[in-house]
């Protein structure tokens, strides 16, 4: 059977998803998307060719629901779907913080409920999606969830009490690589560099690191190691790091984005 699957609240990951599975061979024919203004409907309809519908006509129609409002707009949405959402239907969630038990007690008794925490690399195939079964998701679930995922880059399965912490980790991940690129940036300009060649030498700098951190089989520590040169310029920038505690501000930060994700499910605006 040919699954139909609705990505409902398509914003920045709706689309990034809806993007990826078109460019994965999925039909048109078989999405549905749903946004809350028409214009937004009119946009993805444009630039996508699949069929904009209500929320409740996505419930009723397609086999698997994907929800990617943000965790503030999911009670809305839940009250929205609940009478119109047959319990057959697969929930797949990927809103940070919100626990599947969630939308297991706002559902139908028995739909299946899957949690995915992925990322914006999705938009290049490059994400990280980290996935959890509820109690009423089967293997089959799972592993239809990883084939969606699986399109727009990696997967991997967690137990749920898991979840913060990939949040934190790989769903709020690429923000912590941007910001550094905006500062080693601007310390370019500090250095008398224009912006532009700055900009390249960081970014250039990040996909050679990440290539070697993905197909070296070193540890970082032996990475780094290899590029600090005894009484070299590496080992300089390295003391005013941890003078400045940067490793003990990532644990913190890192600390803090779990800690949101927490609030989040306990409904904390
Ligand atoms: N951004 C990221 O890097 C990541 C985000 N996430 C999670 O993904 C979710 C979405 O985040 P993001 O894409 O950044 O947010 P966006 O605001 O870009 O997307 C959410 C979309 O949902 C729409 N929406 C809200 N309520 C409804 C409704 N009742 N019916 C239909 N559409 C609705 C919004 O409409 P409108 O345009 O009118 O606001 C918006 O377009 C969040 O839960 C977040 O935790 C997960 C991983 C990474
Ligand atoms: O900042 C956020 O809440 C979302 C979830 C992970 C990345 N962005």
């Amino acid at each position: 059977m040919t699954q139909k699957v609705a990505v409902l609240g398509t914003g920045k990951i709706g689309e990034a998803l809806l993007s990826g599975m078109l460019r994965g061979g999925w039909s048109p024919s078989n999405l549905l998307v749903t946004a809350r203004r028409p214009e937004r409907a009119k946009e993805l309809r444009d630039r996508h060719g699949v069929e904009a519908v209500s929320n409740t006509e996505a419930a009723k129609h397609a086999d698997t629901l994907i929800l990617t409002v943000k965790p503030q707009d999911m009670h809305t949405l839940l009250d929205e779907l609940a009478p119109h959402t047959p319990s057959e239907r697969l929930v797949i969630s990927g809103a940070a913080g919100l626990p599947t038990s969630l939308f297991e007690e706002r559902l139908q008794p028995g739909t299946p409920v899957v949690r995915v925490m992925t990322n914006t690399p999705a938009l290049v195939d490059e994400a990280m999606s980290v996935v959890s079964a509820g109690s009423h998701a089967t293997e089959a679930h799972l592993a239809l969830t990883e084939e969606i995922f699986n399109g727009v880059g990696k997967t991997l399965r967690v137990p749920e009490s898991q979840q913060d912490a990939a949040t934190a980790l790989s769903g709020s991940g690429p923000a912590y690589f941007y910001f550094l690129v905006e500062a080693m940036t601007d310390a370019g300009i500090l250095l008398g560099l224009p912006r532009d060649k700055a900009h390249d030498l960081i970014v250039q700098a990040a996909i050679g690191a990440a290539a070697m951190l993905r197909d070296s089989g070193d540890h970082p520590v032996t990475l780094r190691e290899n590029v600090t040169s005894p009484a070299g310029t590496t080992i300089n920038a390295i003391r005013e790091l941890e003078n400045h505690r940067v490793r003990a501000a990532v644990l913190d930060a890192l600390e803090a984005a779990r800690d949101r994700s927490r609030e989040l499910a306990a409904g904390k605006r």
